[in-house]
């Protein structure tokens, strides 16, 4: 995906928020944004995501399926959540089963059945990413998306992030909290000035390996991997 001198203000009068942006973007790739407030992350999620066009400049080759997460999800809609994500899955084309896979693993199972308009700050967080990742992304986007969520939340979202970009999609996070800072390959944006500054990450060539323990030191196992900063995922 690339960005050609993209620029983007408001409004025709209003200031530029980015000036003549180039950015190319792999698939596969894990992307860090980061910015003082205001800088303008956010709008530049929101343009890689094609909620809002530049006012000037282009954007090729974005993927067909895009995941985007919002910073504040909206939830002053009048439904409940399972009903609001059967609907999201549906004109994705995926089944119901994909919400309740992705609420299970987000620890969100208990909040299908409460109204929008009822979830707290994280867990309408939590609501907009099951809706970003309904179907697989090309390309995901999340809007500080580690803002509000609990310990589990917080652990299990670099996973998710690592299997999109194993899978050939492209993440971009912007993340004031600095959580993917060690994320192994990951690229880093600095937005500041109208411009975006790029420190590609190293690529790491990467492996998988299972590990057998016992049921009862499984918690433990995998809080000893996580602490020394290895993605793990369990399966049974
Ligand atoms: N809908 C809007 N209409 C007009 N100006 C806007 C709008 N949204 C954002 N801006 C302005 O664009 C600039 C960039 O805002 P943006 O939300 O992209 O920054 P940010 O880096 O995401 O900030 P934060 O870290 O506070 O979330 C700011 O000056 C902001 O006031």
């Amino acid at each position: 995906m690339r960005l050609s001198k993209v620029s983007f203000r408001y409004s025709r009068r209003g200031p530029w928020v980015l000036r003549d942006v180039e950015l190319a973007i792999r698939p596969g790739s894990v992307v860090e944004v980061t910015g003082r407030n205001g800088a303008g992350k956010s709008t530049l999620l929101r343009l890689l995501a094609g909620i809002v066009p530049p006012s000037k400049g282009s954007i090729s080759e974005r993927p067909r399926v895009v995941g985007y997460a919002p910073d504040v999800f909206p939830v002053d809609q009048p439904f409940t959540v399972t009903a609001y994500l059967t609907h999201m899955a549906r004109i994705r084309g995926v089944s119901p089963g994909a919400m309740e896979r992705l609420a299970e693993r987000l620890d969100a199972a208990h909040l299908l059945e409460q109204p929008l308009g009822d979830l707290s700050k994280g867990s309408a967080q939590k609501i907009g990413l099951i809706q970003s990742l309904l179907a697989p992304p090309g390309l995901l986007i999340l809007d500080e998306p580690f803002a509000g969520l609990d310990a589990h939340t917080r652990t299990e979202l670099p996973v998710i992030i690592g299997e999109v970009a194993a899978a050939g999609g492209i993440v971009v996070v912007s993340d004031h909290q600095n959580q993917l800072e060690n994320f192994p390959g990951a690229d880093h944006w600095l937005v500041a000035g109208g411009t975006v500054a790029v420190e590609a990450g190293e690529r790491l060539r990467q492996a998988v390996i299972e590990v057998l323990v016992d049921a009862e030191h499984a918690d433990e196992v995998e809080q000893k991997l996580r602490a020394d900063g290895y993605t793990t995922r369990r399966t049974a």
